[in-house]
């Protein structure tokens, strides 16, 4: 048959993906959506998308491009749910494999003595919430919003308020089946193929596609008490979170925000909380300055309502925040989960949800941190914020060394994620370009004055800043790129590899 006239003639190893016997299917057009992402910020389209049905259609793609060498240039990129930053799911004149349309085989929830649900990667949180929740069960370690897959959040780490006692999600992951840049099928847990297990777990997808993973369950609680203070003082606010993740059996959940020039801060919260003492809460005046939100929650079943509220009432009694501003509410345990969905919402109701998202997250050690605050809350961003701003900080001793995920090397580090969304077209300080530059003054003084400040959903634009991410783990990375990817066909959305030059032969 003629070559179709989308085809570049120059590149016959592309027509040869039409060769392949596949149960899914290949499209070679209208496939935009794999050239966009969260981020809304970088557009590769891709040469095809594969909507596979079987493991088989995405170890077929990839042993058949990998056998072709470096005759094609054809890259593989695994999607998600697309939502990456900076363009990390997609592969410029590459095959991009929407996992989304790969279901796999249905989820298989086993509630024995160590309770674990099998999963597809392309599988969305919220939905394996939705369906361990009828067996009383649920994944211990989340991410704030849950329209995210599995694949996605285990190739990054997957990280929220749960983090500081049952770590990230990489950290609760029984086992994973995973194909490898050469097309292999490999079942990959902590003893059997280990290397690989560790190598995909916060990979960035350089070193397999996940295809399923086992993903372990606890009991699920009925309900939450959900509870925000505010402090001024940034000692305060830290010294008592840190207080709080360094024992078990106070909260089940620590996160925190900063609020920078937040006028009617109060009211904002008063449509989602309750004001403890409402005649209080009234007197105090947020207007101007900058505040630290500290947000906890105990999980509780409706029977131990009053053994819980004397438990958080204890412990509240410890803390040091600005009295008038303890809001609490009671919420059930999937609507706390999901929360940033309704947050979600609002946003996409103002049309503000699909625009351009100039993130940065941030890992950045303990002793550091005051420094940090000083420096960007106090005059990098000290009139401006364009989004929320998180803080809180996890215990290291709950992160797996061996997985190929980078952190700082301190017991203790926080988590500092700045979500701004940039206002289309504006170039003001809501605009994209002045809080690309804002984050850039971040980076910069994160490299000059803080050097143990690690990326989270890291993104860099050349090998040498890799390099310098990667640190001591960059040896280790080389190697596992070369027994797992050795032509570099995955995930060049990355930007840590070029398929062709490999730093490794
Ligand atoms: C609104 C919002 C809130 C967020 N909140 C949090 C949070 O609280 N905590 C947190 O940790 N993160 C958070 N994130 C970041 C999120 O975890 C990452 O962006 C994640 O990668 C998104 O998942 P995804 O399925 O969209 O992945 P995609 O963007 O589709 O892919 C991400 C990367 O993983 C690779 N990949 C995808 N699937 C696979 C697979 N099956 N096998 C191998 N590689 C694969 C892709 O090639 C790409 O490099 C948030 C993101 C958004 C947009
Ligand atoms: C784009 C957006 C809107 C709200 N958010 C969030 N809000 C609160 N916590 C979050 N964690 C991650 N995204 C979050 C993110």
């Amino acid at each position: 048959s003629t070559i179709p006239p989308h085809f570049g003639s120059s590149d016959i190893s592309t027509y040869a993906l039409q060769t392949l016997e596949l149960d899914g299917y290949l499209s070679f057009d209208n496939n935009h959506q794999a050239a966009t992402d969260f981020g809304n910020r970088y557009h590769s389209l891709p040469l095809a998308v594969l909507h596979p049905k079987s493991v088989a259609d995405i170890s077929s793609m990839i042993n058949h491009i990998f056998r072709m060498g470096y005759a094609s240039d054809l890259t593989v990129a695994a999607r998600g749910h697309g939502h990456s930053i900076q363009g990390q799911a997609q592969a410029y004149n590459g095959v991009v494999i929407s996992m989304e349309s790969f279901k796999g085989t249905e989820m298989k929830i086993n509630a024995g003595e160590l309770p674990y649900v099998d999963v597809s990667a392309g599988e969305l949180w919220i939905n394996i919430l939705h369906e361990t929740l009828k067996q009383g069960l649920a994944p211990k370690s989340w991410t704030d919003y849950l329209h995210l897959t599995v694949g996605g959040t285990l190739s990054n780490a997957g990280i929220s308020g749960q983090a500081f006692r049952h770590g990230p999600q990489i950290s609760n992951v029984y086992q994973l089946e995973v194909v490898t840049g050469k097309g292999e099928v490999v079942v990959c847990s902590e003893n059997q193929n280990a290397d690989l297990f560790h190598a995909v777990l916060g990979g960035l997808g350089q070193f397999g596609i996940i295809t399923r993973a086992r993903i372990s369950l606890e009991k699920a609680p009925k309900m939450v008490k959900w509870i925000r203070v505010l402090y001024s003082d940034f000692s305060k606010f830290t010294r008592d979170q840190e207080y709080l993740i360094s024992s078990n059996d106070q909260f089940d959940y620590i996160e925190g925000f900063v609020f920078i020039n937040r006028t009617g801060l109060l009211n904002n919260w008063r449509s989602s909380f309750n004001p403890k003492e409402p005649l209080q809460a009234s007197k105090f005046n947020s207007d101007g300055k900058i505040f630290f939100c500290l947000e906890m929650a105990k999980y509780f079943n409706p029977d131990e309502i009053d053994f819980m509220n004397k438990k958080v009432e204890s412990l509240m009694s410890e803390l040091s925040y600005i009295p008038s501003t303890l809001f609490t509410s009671e919420v059930t345990y999937l609507d706390f989960l999901d929360r940033v969905h309704v947050s979600e919402n609002k946003l996409r109701a103002k049309g503000l949800w699909e625009v351009p998202h100039p993130w940065l997250n941030l890992l950045i050690p303990k002793s550091q941190i005051h420094d940090f605050a000083q420096e960007v809350f106090g005059n990098i961003l000290k009139d401006t914020s364009n989004g929320p701003i998180i803080i809180y900080p996890v215990n290291k001793s709950k992160w797996n060394n061996r997985t190929s995920l980078v952190t700082p090397d301190e017991d203790i580090f926080y988590l500092v994620a700045f979500l701004s969304s940039a206002v289309p077209s504006s170039v003001g300080t809501d605009g994209l370009e002045h809080i690309l530059e804002q984050n850039q003054r971040i980076l910069d003084y994160c490299i000059d004055f803080l050097p143990g400040v690690k990326q989270y959903l890291p993104h860099y634009s050349n090998q040498e800043e890799w390099r310098s991410h990667f640190g001591p783990k960059w040896q280790t990375i080389l190697q596992r790129k070369s027994i797992y990817d050795p032509l570099a066909i995955l995930a060049p959305g990355q930007r840590i590899f070029q398929k062709g030059i490999i730093p490794f032969l």
